[in-house]
């Protein structure tokens, strides 16, 4: 398995792969991944242009082990196949489908990066992808789309094009997008890969993000998709754990492996009932410390 299948991905900030003002040094905010978008946020006339400057980027500008995900355009375009030339030729570490609705969607991407890796001297399998989900349809197919590949490491909500498709809107309450995220989640996590939130486009109200992304960190996702380095304090204070949870995961794993070798099944740990169910979460918890570095502990 491709080592990078599971990394961090608290943030992941969308930015127009044509704007040198944007692209040049977005690692400085510290976002977990970037999003180089050739699609929505590129005007029809300017695709050959973006590309030309997402390919250069991606060759030389050092991202600082910022990961670089491209959102290419969709396969109902003439673009799709080429964005993922240069993309890959760039050297870029995972594809992202919009719009996805069928596992043969990302069958057809995964064929087009193979290719592309044979072509560019890339090793089979570097280039990761993601699917965005933005409709209904998408939404009903999640499961069989989260299994279709091995190079898939996670799905996303996509809520503007799919509010549009259950013709409503994004009202900011996250009433709208209950379902659909409800659903992602569990298709995700039956399919044992990551899952992500749709952006929130108004920068004027940052209470109102909060709200969003606590919602989303209580739901089991792993990370949001964000459109300004604004939003990232606010998403990795939310999704970094506390340290008073950190010790209390490092007390539930120690004292589980000792009363294990004790034959105890089920003990208090602060007061609170502890059994082996309560393992994988404190283990899980952890990770996420090291992983987002703010680990002190010893395990
Ligand atoms: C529904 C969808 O499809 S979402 C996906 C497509 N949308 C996008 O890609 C939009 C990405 N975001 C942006 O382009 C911008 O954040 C905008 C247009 C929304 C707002 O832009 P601004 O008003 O300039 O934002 P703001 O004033 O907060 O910018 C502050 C700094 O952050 C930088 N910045 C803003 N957004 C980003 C970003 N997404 N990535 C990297 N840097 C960014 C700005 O360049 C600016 O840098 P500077 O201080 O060196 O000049
Ligand atoms: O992926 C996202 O959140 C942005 C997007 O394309 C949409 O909302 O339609
Ligand atoms: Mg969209």
């Amino acid at each position: 398995m491709n080592p990078n299948k599971k990394r961090l991905r608290r943030t992941m900030m969308f930015l127009n792969a044509q704007k040198p003002g944007l692209i040049k040094d977005p690692y400085i905010y510290k976002p977990d991944s970037i999003m180089l978008d050739l699609e929505d946020a590129v005007a029809e006339n300017q695709k050959d242009a973006a590309r030309f400057s997402l390919y250069h980027a991606l060759q030389e500008i050092d991202y600082r082990g910022c990961e670089r995900v491209v959102r290419i355009n969709g396969l109902d375009t003439p673009y799709w196949k080429e964005d993922i030339r240069c993309a890959v030729a760039g050297g870029c570490d995972a594809i992202r489908i919009p719009k996805t609705e069928r596992p043969e969607d990302i069958k057809a991407v995964e064929a087009e990066i193979q290719i592309a890796e044979e072509d560019f001297g890339i090793p089979q399998g570097r280039t990761l992808i993601m699917a965005a989900i933005e409709s209904a349809r998408g939404v009903v197919k999640a499961l069989d789309v989260c299994e279709a590949s091995d190079r898939l490491f996670g799905i996303a909500l996509s809520g503007g094009d799919y509010t549009k498709d259950l013709q409503t809107y994004i009202t900011g309450t996250g009433v709208e997008l209950m379902g659909a995220r409800q659903n992602l989640i569990i298709a995700a996590r039956a399919a044992k890969i990551q899952c992500f939130d749709t952006v929130y486009t108004d920068l004027n109200d940052m209470e109102g993000f909060r709200r969003d992304v606590e919602t989303i960190h209580l739901m089991g996702f792993d990370g949001k998709s964000i459109i300004n380095p604004r939003q990232i304090p606010i998403v990795h204070d939310i999704f970094t754990p506390a340290q008073k949870n950190i010790i209390f995961a490092e007390k539930v794993v120690m004292e589980i492996e000792d009363k294990r070798e004790k034959g105890i099944g089920v003990f208090i740990v602060d007061g609170k009932m502890i059994d082996i169910a309560f393992y994988d979460g404190a283990k899980r918890t952890i990770e996420l410390a090291k992983a987002s570095g703010v680990y002190k502990g010893g395990l």
